[in-house]
């Protein structure tokens, strides 16, 4: 991989990401006078609003224009990642109580879009509109819609559970950390890394176990795991942290039992070895039983 160029696609999803981020500059381009509170006056103003949806409307129209068919998916679904992440980070530094909403909105697209671009970079073969992960599973749109309705009613009836500073804190610090590790996991197992859990090994397909994989077996997953539960505890969501806790250790549990069995079938003593060695990552979850 080192040194070959990225795929058309993955710098095509750069410049739509850029495109629909600048949309940051626009309250900058325009002088509101000297209130202190100016990015909320321009957020909650009529004219912002029009001139937000303005911006977007062209910039969709420039990517129709430039880009044709599947390349205008990956563009269009980019523009969109770029341009919440570009609408989060405005309200982050807005002077409004929707504060951590806005982060959760820039940590939320940036996964996303993150998991393109690194597919991109590191096994461009399995590259499609699946790798931006947005239509993951029915369950995990489910889990997304319920953390903003609580989000929302909680902070219409409680709202003054919205605004625990340092709570929120620790669930940035605990995203941060998850998607660190996820992206770490992903890098290092470069082209053996898929999305699909691959049930026929591939000639090229070798045992990772460097670098974060020496750490944790799964170690994209405890990242996923604790990046997850970080957007709630961002969001002072309680029904929610209990929630997606319980569901992703759930699915992560099983997860890892499948994948564990493929991945005996294709190293033998090698995996079994390094299973010997290396915990999963996930607490309480120890992968496939061998006997031995
Ligand atoms: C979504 S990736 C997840 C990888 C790993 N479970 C993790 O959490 O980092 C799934 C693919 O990675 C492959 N895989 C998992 N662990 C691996 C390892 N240590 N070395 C090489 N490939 C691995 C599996 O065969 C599967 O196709």
């Amino acid at each position: 991989m080192a040194g070959s160029k990225l795929v058309l696609e993955g710098r095509i999803s750069i410049i739509s990401f850029i495109s629909g981020l600048a949309v940051i500059i626009i309250p900058l381009l325009v002088n509101f006078g000297s209130h202190v509170d100016w990015i909320f006056d321009y957020l909650t103003d009529v004219n912002g609003k029009i001139a937000i949806a303005a911006y977007i409307t062209v910039i969709n129209g420039f990517l129709l224009i430039i880009y044709k068919g599947p390349l205008y998916k990956v563009a269009v679904r980019a523009c969109f990642l770029g341009f919440t992440f570009g609408c989060g980070l405005t309200l982050s530094f807005a002077d409004t109580t929707w504060t951590h909403f806005g982060w959760y909105m820039c940590s939320l697209s940036f996964f996303h879009y993150s998991e393109y671009l690194v597919t991109a970079i590191i096994n461009p073969r399995s590259l499609s509109l699946d790798s931006f992960l947005l239509n993951h599973s029915v369950e995990y749109t489910l889990a997304a819609v319920s953390s903003w309705l609580e989000f929302t009613v909680e902070k219409l009836l409680v709202p003054e559970i919205k605004q625990l500073n340092w709570l929120c804190l620790v669930g940035l610090v605990m995203v941060m950390c998850g998607e660190g590790l996820r992206k770490a996991a992903m890098l290092t197992a470069g082209s053996n890394f898929n999305h699909i859990v691959q049930n026929e090994k591939a000639q090229s397909h070798v045992l990772v176990t460097t670098g974060v994989y020496a750490l944790f077996r799964h170690p994209s997953y405890v990242g996923w795991f604790y990046r997850s539960i970080g957007t709630q505890i961002m969001l002072c969501n309680p029904i929610c942290i209990l929630g997606y806790t319980v569901a992703s250790w759930r699915f992560f549990r099983e997860r890892i039992e499948e994948e564990e069995i493929s991945l005996i079938h294709f190293f033998g003593e090698d995996y079994i070895e390094y299973k010997k060695k290396v915990f999963t990552g996930s607490p309480f979850i120890s992968g496939i039983r061998v006997n031995s």
